[in-house]
Protein backbone atom coordinates (compact mmCIF):
# COMPACT_ATOMS: atom_id res chain seq x y z
CA UNK A 1 0.00 0.00 0.00
CA UNK A 2 1.10 3.60 -0.65
CA UNK A 3 2.40 5.41 2.23
CA UNK A 4 0.45 8.57 2.60
CA UNK A 5 2.99 11.61 2.64
CA UNK A 6 0.32 13.80 4.83
CA UNK A 7 1.36 14.92 8.38
CA UNK A 8 -1.06 16.35 10.51
CA UNK A 9 -0.33 19.54 12.14
CA UNK A 10 -1.64 18.96 15.59
CA UNK A 11 -1.59 22.82 16.65
CA UNK A 12 -3.79 23.28 19.62
CA UNK A 13 -2.58 24.25 23.03
CA UNK A 14 -4.69 21.29 24.99
CA UNK A 15 -3.51 17.82 24.78
CA UNK A 16 -7.57 16.65 24.62
CA UNK A 17 -8.01 18.40 21.62
CA UNK A 18 -4.84 17.30 19.64
CA UNK A 19 -5.73 14.19 20.74
CA UNK A 20 -9.19 14.21 19.55
CA UNK A 21 -8.37 15.19 16.17
CA UNK A 22 -5.57 13.38 15.72
CA UNK A 23 -7.54 9.80 16.48
CA UNK A 24 -10.24 11.10 14.14
CA UNK A 25 -8.19 11.61 10.57
CA UNK A 26 -5.60 8.93 11.73
CA UNK A 27 -6.74 6.61 8.90
CA UNK A 28 -6.35 9.37 6.36
CA UNK A 29 -3.06 10.82 7.10
CA UNK A 30 0.48 9.34 6.56
CA UNK A 31 1.82 11.51 10.58
CA UNK A 32 1.16 13.71 13.19
CA UNK A 33 3.26 17.11 13.69
CA UNK A 34 3.42 18.37 17.41
CA UNK A 35 4.87 21.99 17.38
CA UNK A 36 6.17 24.76 19.49
CA UNK A 37 2.64 25.05 20.76
CA UNK A 38 1.66 21.70 21.82
CA UNK A 39 5.65 20.84 22.99
CA UNK A 40 5.93 24.04 24.76
CA UNK A 41 2.58 23.17 27.03
CA UNK A 42 2.54 19.49 27.08
CA UNK A 43 6.62 18.64 26.99
CA UNK A 44 7.44 14.68 26.53
CA UNK A 45 4.56 13.83 28.56
CA UNK A 46 2.58 15.29 25.74
CA UNK A 47 4.20 13.54 23.07
CA UNK A 48 4.19 10.07 24.92
CA UNK A 49 0.23 10.30 24.58
CA UNK A 50 0.27 11.11 20.71
CA UNK A 51 2.41 8.12 20.02
CA UNK A 52 -0.25 5.82 21.49
CA UNK A 53 -1.90 6.80 18.73
CA UNK A 54 0.56 4.49 16.77
CA UNK A 55 1.64 7.09 13.64
CA UNK A 56 5.12 8.42 13.00
CA UNK A 57 6.22 11.91 14.85
CA UNK A 58 7.55 15.33 13.35
CA UNK A 59 8.75 17.00 16.72
CA UNK A 60 8.46 20.83 14.39
CA UNK A 61 10.90 22.40 17.54
CA UNK A 62 12.76 24.43 15.21
CA UNK A 63 15.94 24.94 16.79
CA UNK A 64 18.05 27.67 16.32
CA UNK A 65 20.84 28.76 18.96
CA UNK A 66 24.39 28.40 19.40
CA UNK A 67 25.50 24.76 18.11
CA UNK A 68 26.28 23.48 21.92
CA UNK A 69 22.68 24.27 22.52
CA UNK A 70 21.15 23.13 19.90
CA UNK A 71 22.71 19.87 20.46
CA UNK A 72 22.27 19.70 23.94
CA UNK A 73 18.28 20.28 23.00
CA UNK A 74 19.08 17.39 20.61
CA UNK A 75 19.95 14.77 22.99
CA UNK A 76 16.70 15.80 25.23
CA UNK A 77 14.23 15.24 22.86
CA UNK A 78 16.43 12.05 21.35
CA UNK A 79 14.44 9.77 23.61
CA UNK A 80 11.18 10.57 22.05
CA UNK A 81 12.29 8.75 19.30
CA UNK A 82 10.40 11.18 16.49
CA UNK A 83 10.80 10.33 12.86
CA UNK A 84 11.24 14.12 11.90
CA UNK A 85 12.74 16.88 13.97
CA UNK A 86 13.11 20.99 12.49
CA UNK A 87 16.19 23.12 12.59
CA UNK A 88 16.48 26.67 11.26
CA UNK A 89 18.92 26.34 8.31
CA UNK A 90 19.89 30.02 9.47
CA UNK A 91 21.86 28.96 12.57
CA UNK A 92 24.59 28.09 10.20
CA UNK A 93 26.33 24.84 9.32
CA UNK A 94 28.51 24.50 12.33
CA UNK A 95 24.74 24.36 14.53
CA UNK A 96 23.13 21.87 11.25
CA UNK A 97 26.20 19.38 12.12
CA UNK A 98 26.16 19.68 15.56
CA UNK A 99 22.23 18.56 15.61
CA UNK A 100 22.53 16.05 12.95
CA UNK A 101 25.67 14.35 15.28
CA UNK A 102 23.06 14.43 18.04
CA UNK A 103 20.26 13.28 16.43
CA UNK A 104 19.01 9.64 16.58
CA UNK A 105 20.08 7.35 13.76
CA UNK A 106 16.52 7.03 12.58
CA UNK A 107 15.65 10.63 12.59
CA UNK A 108 15.46 12.75 9.88
CA UNK A 109 16.79 16.38 10.70
CA UNK A 110 15.39 18.81 8.29
CA UNK A 111 16.45 22.71 7.64
CA UNK A 112 13.69 25.26 7.45
CA UNK A 113 15.06 27.81 4.60
CA UNK A 114 12.23 30.56 3.98
CA UNK A 115 9.36 30.54 6.19
CA UNK A 116 6.12 30.01 4.37
CA UNK A 117 4.65 32.77 6.06
CA UNK A 118 7.24 35.23 4.62
CA UNK A 119 7.73 37.00 0.81
CA UNK A 120 10.50 39.12 -0.36
CA UNK A 121 8.91 41.95 0.88
CA UNK A 122 9.62 40.44 4.46
CA UNK A 123 13.22 39.25 3.61
CA UNK A 124 14.17 42.67 2.66
CA UNK A 125 12.56 44.02 5.81
CA UNK A 126 15.14 41.78 7.64
CA UNK A 127 18.23 42.75 5.73
CA UNK A 128 18.01 39.90 3.23
CA UNK A 129 18.48 40.63 -0.33
CA UNK A 130 17.35 38.51 -3.58
CA UNK A 131 14.52 36.30 -4.41
CA UNK A 132 12.96 33.82 -2.05
CA UNK A 133 13.91 31.45 -4.74
CA UNK A 134 17.70 31.86 -4.14
CA UNK A 135 17.72 32.09 -0.66
CA UNK A 136 16.05 28.98 -0.82
CA UNK A 137 18.23 27.29 -2.57
CA UNK A 138 21.37 28.72 -0.39
CA UNK A 139 19.82 27.63 2.24
CA UNK A 140 19.44 23.90 0.75
CA UNK A 141 22.88 23.78 -0.03
CA UNK A 142 23.93 24.78 3.36
CA UNK A 143 21.82 22.08 5.25
CA UNK A 144 23.26 19.33 2.55
CA UNK A 145 26.77 20.24 3.04
CA UNK A 146 26.08 20.29 6.42
CA UNK A 147 25.03 16.43 6.40
CA UNK A 148 20.93 17.11 6.96
CA UNK A 149 18.47 14.67 5.24
CA UNK A 150 16.61 17.47 3.74
CA UNK A 151 15.19 20.96 3.71
CA UNK A 152 11.58 22.50 4.53
CA UNK A 153 10.74 24.93 1.72
CA UNK A 154 7.63 26.06 0.00
CA UNK A 155 5.60 24.64 -2.92
CA UNK A 156 7.07 27.07 -4.81
CA UNK A 157 11.12 25.95 -4.23
CA UNK A 158 10.54 22.46 -3.97
CA UNK A 159 10.60 21.46 -8.14
CA UNK A 160 14.11 23.46 -7.87
CA UNK A 161 15.53 22.21 -4.85
CA UNK A 162 14.87 18.58 -5.71
CA UNK A 163 16.54 18.79 -8.94
CA UNK A 164 19.52 20.34 -7.12
CA UNK A 165 19.61 17.74 -4.57
CA UNK A 166 18.19 14.26 -6.23
CA UNK A 167 18.15 11.95 -3.10
CA UNK A 168 16.72 14.96 -0.19
CA UNK A 169 13.84 14.50 2.35
CA UNK A 170 11.73 17.50 1.52
CA UNK A 171 9.08 19.15 3.61
CA UNK A 172 6.43 21.51 2.41
CA UNK A 173 4.36 23.46 4.49
CA UNK A 174 1.57 25.89 3.23
CA UNK A 175 -0.83 23.67 1.78
CA UNK A 176 -3.59 24.85 0.41
CA UNK A 177 -6.86 23.57 -1.80
CA UNK A 178 -7.47 25.54 -4.69
CA UNK A 179 -10.76 27.58 -2.65
CA UNK A 180 -8.84 27.22 0.72
CA UNK A 181 -8.17 30.51 3.17
CA UNK A 182 -4.58 31.30 2.85
CA UNK A 183 -4.63 32.92 6.54
CA UNK A 184 -0.78 33.67 7.55
CA UNK A 185 0.47 31.59 4.68
CA UNK A 186 2.10 33.45 1.60
CA UNK A 187 4.04 31.08 -0.69
CA UNK A 188 0.86 28.17 -0.57
CA UNK A 189 0.38 26.00 -3.67
CA UNK A 190 -1.76 22.70 -3.67
CA UNK A 191 -0.97 19.44 -2.06
CA UNK A 192 -1.25 18.04 -5.27
CA UNK A 193 1.43 20.26 -6.97
CA UNK A 194 3.69 19.97 -3.96
CA UNK A 195 3.84 16.32 -4.37
CA UNK A 196 4.33 16.05 -8.17
CA UNK A 197 6.97 18.42 -7.59
CA UNK A 198 8.87 16.15 -5.12
CA UNK A 199 7.80 16.84 -1.51
CA UNK A 200 8.66 13.84 0.49
CA UNK A 201 6.48 15.25 3.26
CA UNK A 202 3.03 17.39 2.89
CA UNK A 203 2.43 19.09 6.49
CA UNK A 204 -1.19 20.26 7.01
CA UNK A 205 -2.79 21.85 9.56
CA UNK A 206 -5.68 23.89 9.97
CA UNK A 207 -7.04 22.93 6.44
CA UNK A 208 -7.71 19.10 8.26
CA UNK A 209 -7.55 20.50 11.74
CA UNK A 210 -9.85 23.11 11.94
CA UNK A 211 -12.62 22.37 8.82
CA UNK A 212 -16.16 21.68 10.33
CA UNK A 213 -15.47 18.17 9.40
CA UNK A 214 -11.78 17.11 9.72
CA UNK A 215 -12.63 13.48 8.78
CA UNK A 216 -14.10 14.76 5.27
CA UNK A 217 -11.65 17.66 5.24
CA UNK A 218 -8.67 14.98 5.01
CA UNK A 219 -10.47 12.82 2.88
CA UNK A 220 -10.70 15.40 0.64
CA UNK A 221 -6.69 15.93 0.60
CA UNK A 222 -5.90 12.57 0.32
CA UNK A 223 -8.18 12.06 -3.10
CA UNK A 224 -6.33 14.59 -4.41
CA UNK A 225 -2.90 12.97 -4.31
O1 LIG B 1 8.37 23.73 9.84
C1 LIG B 1 7.17 23.76 9.52
O2 LIG B 1 6.47 22.75 9.60
C2 LIG B 1 6.66 24.99 8.91
C3 LIG B 1 7.56 25.73 8.17
C4 LIG B 1 7.11 26.78 7.37
O3 LIG B 1 7.87 27.43 6.64
N1 LIG B 1 5.79 27.08 7.39
C5 LIG B 1 4.88 26.40 8.14
O4 LIG B 1 3.67 26.71 8.07
N2 LIG B 1 5.32 25.38 8.97
C6 LIG B 1 4.37 24.67 9.86
O5 LIG B 1 3.38 24.02 9.07
C7 LIG B 1 2.09 24.13 9.67
C8 LIG B 1 1.16 24.81 8.69
O6 LIG B 1 -0.11 24.92 9.24
P1 LIG B 1 -1.37 25.36 8.38
O7 LIG B 1 -1.06 26.68 7.74
O8 LIG B 1 -2.44 25.46 9.42
O9 LIG B 1 -1.60 24.27 7.37
C9 LIG B 1 2.26 24.86 10.98
O10 LIG B 1 2.35 23.89 12.00
C10 LIG B 1 3.60 25.59 10.84
O11 LIG B 1 4.28 25.68 12.06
Amino acid sequence: MKTNPVYLALDFPRLETAEAIARKVKDHVGGLKLGMEFFYAHGHHGVHEIAKIGLPLFLDLKLHDIPNTVAGAMQAIHVLEPAIVTVHASGGQAMMEDAKAAAGENCKVVAVTLLTSLDERDMTATGVGGTAHDQVLRLADLAHKAGLDGIVCSGHEVGAVHRQWKDGFFVVPGLRLADGKAGDQKRTVTPRKARDDGASVLVVGRPISRAEDPVAAARAIEATL
